[in-house]
């Protein structure tokens, strides 16, 4: 069965993406990537590629290409999901805020929303692809409403999930490690709905790196993959305030312990606390499914990471604290970078919202600057805790459009993202222009302490 026509529900980071990806390698395939909201398919839509509303290294050279010819963003879904022989289904799933599992289980109500949408419209048989990451055995909850509310048409479920990340979706997706495709491995129909999807993916990828698994197997990976790897992130900074005591420093305690192959090096670079809206968002999702088997010693294994990453969240900003002489009431701080990683703009549960909450409630007055977040986002992030009043939040922080101005008169500056071009700054004018002395907390250990402590700084860093 060859696919001709694809429909993407979700434009959001991995649907823009990844359906970019699929087109530009696959031009005999037509692409509709849908959404509901119509502001993001406008930006998908600029004129402009480079206002396409995802930053990712890469991703509007693409969309140049692909944009128009086979690839479209729409919010004419219905359509779009009626002409597709395979429906992608790339929606949110966040944490719940409300109800039974309330801050714990993934909120599927997005999903479900899809799934009545697809079954409502279609009038042939689809192909129909968990793209979102989802909670074991949700394809069973998407099956039962297709065949109950549908037009008699078939259905085959599979579940693709992504494991793309930020800041190097394009670079992921073109040489992924794997594509995990799960379906249906005991019937004839299922096999070959997973045959069509290892089709699109053969176009470029290596056979070898395709894999085929029963659909739980499939759902529970994805949640597994993110879950060890938010793991070894709160193991090395669980590690990082060990070293802060002993002397030991986790730089070099991670490579030690990296080049041990059974290791391994990757992901092991000590944070401020890892972010970004899945980690946290799956964990909880895993404790809540391993408490809902009563599975209580697995289901509390896996919080205590979560339990770290608040920690060093917590710790990071209570040092500041601590060593501006206890009170950072009336302060400038200065913060550079807001998004949760280098080279994307996206904030979901970046530390710095958090560092930023705990510093505000001392009392402090921010500065902000990041070169992809704009001033809006900032203060949605901010005014989304309600810790406070959101006038507060637009009378204690202001966003600054470069580095300099942004730690001009600070008491502290705090570096909470990676961005390479903080590593490049003349930190000497920084350094005189910030008030005596003049503190500089490195939350990612980025900067070389012996430079800045020879400038002049009072120099913090994460695990030294
Ligand atoms: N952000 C990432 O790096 C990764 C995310 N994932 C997973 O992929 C899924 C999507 O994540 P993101 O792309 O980051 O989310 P997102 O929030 O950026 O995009 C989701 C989009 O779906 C749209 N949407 C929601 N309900 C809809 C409906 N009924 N009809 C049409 N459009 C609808 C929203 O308007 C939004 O634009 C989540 O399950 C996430 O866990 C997986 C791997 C990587
Ligand atoms: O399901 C998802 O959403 C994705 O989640 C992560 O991708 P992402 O969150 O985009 O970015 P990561 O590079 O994993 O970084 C996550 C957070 O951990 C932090 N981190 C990462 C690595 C490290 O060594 N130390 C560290 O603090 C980062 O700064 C960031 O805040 C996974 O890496 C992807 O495989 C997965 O597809």
């Amino acid at each position: 069965m060859k696919i001709k026509n694809i429909c993407c529900i979700g434009a959001g980071y991995v649907g823009g993406p990844t359906m970019a990806v699929i087109a530009q390698k696959c031009p005999e395939i037509n692409v509709t990537v849908v959404d509901i909201n119509e502001k993001r398919i406008e930006a998908w839509n600029d004129k402009d590629v480079e206002n396409i509303p995802v930053y990712e290294p890469g991703l509007s050279k693409v969309i140049a290409e692909t944009r128009d010819r086979n690839l479209f963003f729409s919010t004419d879904i219905d359509s779009a999901i009626d002409k597709a022989d395979m429906v992608f289904i790339s929606v949110n799933t966040p944490t719940k805020t409300y109800g039974i599992g309330k801050g714990m289980a993934a909120d599927l109500k997005y999903i479900e929303l899809c799934a009545r949408q697809i079954a409502r419209v279609s009038k042939s048989d689809k192909i129909v692809v968990e793209k979102s990451t989802l909670p074991v055995r949700t394809a069973e909850a998407l099956k039962n409403i297709l065949d109950n509310t549908g037009n008699g048409v078939n259905y085959q479920i599979l579940s693709n999930p992504e494991f793309l990340a930020e800041g190097t979706a394009v670079e992921d997706l073109l040489n992924p490690d794997r594509v995990l495709i799960g379906g249906d491995v005991e019937s004839p129909q299922g096999k070959e709905a997973m045959q069509a999807l290892v089709d699109v993916y053969a176009h470029w990828v290596d056979k070898s790196r395709i894999l085929t698994t029963s659909v739980w197997s499939s759902e529970l990976s994805k949640l597994t993959a993110n879950a060890f790897l938010a793991q070894r992130v709160s193991s090395i900074n669980a590690m990082s305030e060990l070293c802060e005591k002993t002397g030991a420093d986790v730089n070099e305690v991670a490579k030690a312990v990296g080049m041990d192959s059974r290791i391994g090096p990757k992901f092991l670079k000590a944070s401020v606390g890892f972010g970004g809206s899945c980690f946290q968002k799956d964990i909880l999702n895993l404790v809540y499914i391993a408490k809902s088997f009563g599975l209580n010693e697995v289901a509390d294994y896996w919080e205590q990471v979560i339990i770290i990453n608040d920690h060093q969240k917590r710790r990071f900003a209570a040092n500041v604290v601590k060593t501006l002489f206890n009170t950072v009431s009336g302060k400038k701080i200065a913060f550079l970078g807001w998004a949760f990683k280098k080279d994307t703009n996206d904030t979901r549960e970046s530390a710095a919202i958090y560092v930023a909450d705990y510093l505000l409630n001392e009392q402090a007055e921010i500065v902000i600057y990041d070169p992809k977040v704009k001033a809006e986002q900032i203060y949605a992030d901010l005014d989304y805790l309600n810790s406070r009043p959101c006038e507060e939040n637009r009378r204690c922080v202001t966003v600054a459009n470069n580095s300099y101005t942004a730690g001009k008169d600070a008491h502290a500056i705090l570096v909470l993202t990676e961005w390479d071009e903080f590593k490049t700054l003349n930190w000497e004018k920084i350094y005189n222009d910030m008030l005596k002395p003049a503190f500089l907390f490195d939350g990612r250990r980025l900067l070389e302490r012996k430079i800045k402590e020879k400038i002049g700084f009072e120099f913090y860093a994460i695990g030294s």
